[in-house]
């Protein structure tokens, strides 16, 4: 008898793993986290409220969030050796490859590197918290020539980041968008880098080789590495009319436009989208110029019109950042940072249930015989 192959390339449907973390439910339109539906949560908390619901399975209490922002402080450091080996890194090297580097060298600094256990995991989680921002600013600094900057502990954690990645200290209303893009990046169930994450942890890998495996599978322009390439193509054209005519000319050319398109809203709004759509509206208001915007918007009706496709998050981070001051070439470093806690997440909860990933191909080659 036949068994019968089912195979759904690109895994497109496939339910990967069981998780308590979180769940795009597009019947009800949310993204649930830990039980609370993320936009609703992103308009009133703060990345570290995310981050402590998300390692702590519960939202902080006002003491709980004092204390993780100051734990965090304590964790900002990274030694000295590791920025060293920026140094040597060459000036071409990616601001995503950079970072590889970096957490993937954090492993020999953590003298329980063994231990898979929850505890030390999550120990393992805030740390690097801590260091991620440190290590994203500074690699990105030291590989271009520049000189080291040192965190600001007056400053809250996303404004600290905000300052390390600029050199200035955000206005309010910056800090305030800043943060909501890490609360809107934190988490979203089993993409291409989370799925890498488990995979690598499913073998009893560490979190530092889960997290290394995810930024590489972040880099690529189909997954995070897409708010950047966001942003050049914004920057091609100084008018709507033009960005229109580049949009027409690449889906003339049966080229892909970055930031449409999502494996699971497929022809609806990513509505993590729309609350970035609203942030840039706020910054377009503050500088009284709204090209941006403008441009996005034209973007978002050919696309509607001419491929029933809507915008991703990175679709609106992109200028979004743009209007913030954030060098290009960092924004998916700063996807990867506001990320480490969903990842950081999955991989604690893979070691606690762990089944080593191994699926099975359809195999399409050919079969020979040998004679002897
Ligand atoms: C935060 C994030 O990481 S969100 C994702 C960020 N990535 C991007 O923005 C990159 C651009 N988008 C894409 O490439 C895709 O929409 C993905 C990778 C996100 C999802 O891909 P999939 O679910 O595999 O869809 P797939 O790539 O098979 O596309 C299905 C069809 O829609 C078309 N399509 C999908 N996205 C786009 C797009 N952005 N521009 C033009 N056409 C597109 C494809 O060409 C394909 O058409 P066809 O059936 O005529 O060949
Ligand atoms: O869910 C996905 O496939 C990609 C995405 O939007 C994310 O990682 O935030």
């Amino acid at each position: 008898m036949k068994t019968e192959v089912r195979y759904f390339s690109g895994l497109d449907g496939v339910i990967a793993s069981e998780t308590k973390i979180s769940f795009l439910d597009t019947v009800q339109g949310e993204i649930v986290i830990r039980g609370y539906d993320l936009i609703k949560l992103s308009k009133n908390q703060s990345y570290l409220d995310i981050v402590h619901l998300l390692l702590e399975n519960r939202l902080p209490t006002v003491e709980e969030r004092t204390s993780i922002a100051d734990m965090l402080k304590g964790e900002y450091h990274i030694p000295a050796e590791v920025l060293n080996i920026f140094r040597h890194l060459p000036q071409v090297t990616h601001p995503m490859d950079g970072l590889r580097t970096g957490i993937s060298a954090l492993a020999g600094y953590d003298n329980k590197i063994d231990d898979r256990s929850s505890k030390i995991n999550k120990e393992r989680a805030y740390k690097l918290l801590g260091k991620v921002p440190n290590i994203v600013a500074n690699s990105y600094r030291i590989i271009n020539g520049q000189d080291v900057i040192e965190p600001m502990n007056k400053l809250s954690y996303s404004a600290n980041f905000f300052y390390m990645l600029t050199g200035k200290i955000p206005s309010l209303l910056e800090e305030m968008i800043f943060d909501l893009s890490l609360v809107l990046y934190s988490e979203h169930e089993m993409p291409n880098s989370t799925f890498t994450a488990r995979v690598i942890a499913s073998t009893q890998s560490d979190l530092f080789g889960a997290l290394t495996g995810a930024i590489a599978s972040l880099k690529g322009s189909l997954h995070g590495g897409a708010n950047e390439a966001v942003m050049y193509m914004l920057n091609e054209a100084k008018t709507v009319a033009e960005f229109e005519e580049i949009l027409h000319k690449k889906l003339y050319n049966k080229e892909k436009i970055m930031g449409f398109g999502h494996r699971v809203y497929m022809k609806k709004m990513d509505p993590r989208a729309l609350m970035m759509k609203k942030a840039l509206k706020k910054l377009c208001d503050e500088h009284g110029d709204d090209l941006l915007l403008r441009m996005c918007a034209a973007g978002e009706k050919i696309m509607e019109d001419e491929k029933g496709l809507y915008p991703n998050l990175d679709y609106y981070a992109a200028p979004v950042y743009w209007m913030l001051g954030i060098p290009i070439a960092l924004y998916t470093p700063i996807f990867f940072s506001s990320r480490t806690v969903g990842l950081c997440a999955h991989v604690i909860e893979q070691h606690e249930h762990n089944r080593l990933f191994r699926p099975r191909v359809l195999y399409t080659g050919e079969r020979h015989s040998l004679r002897n």
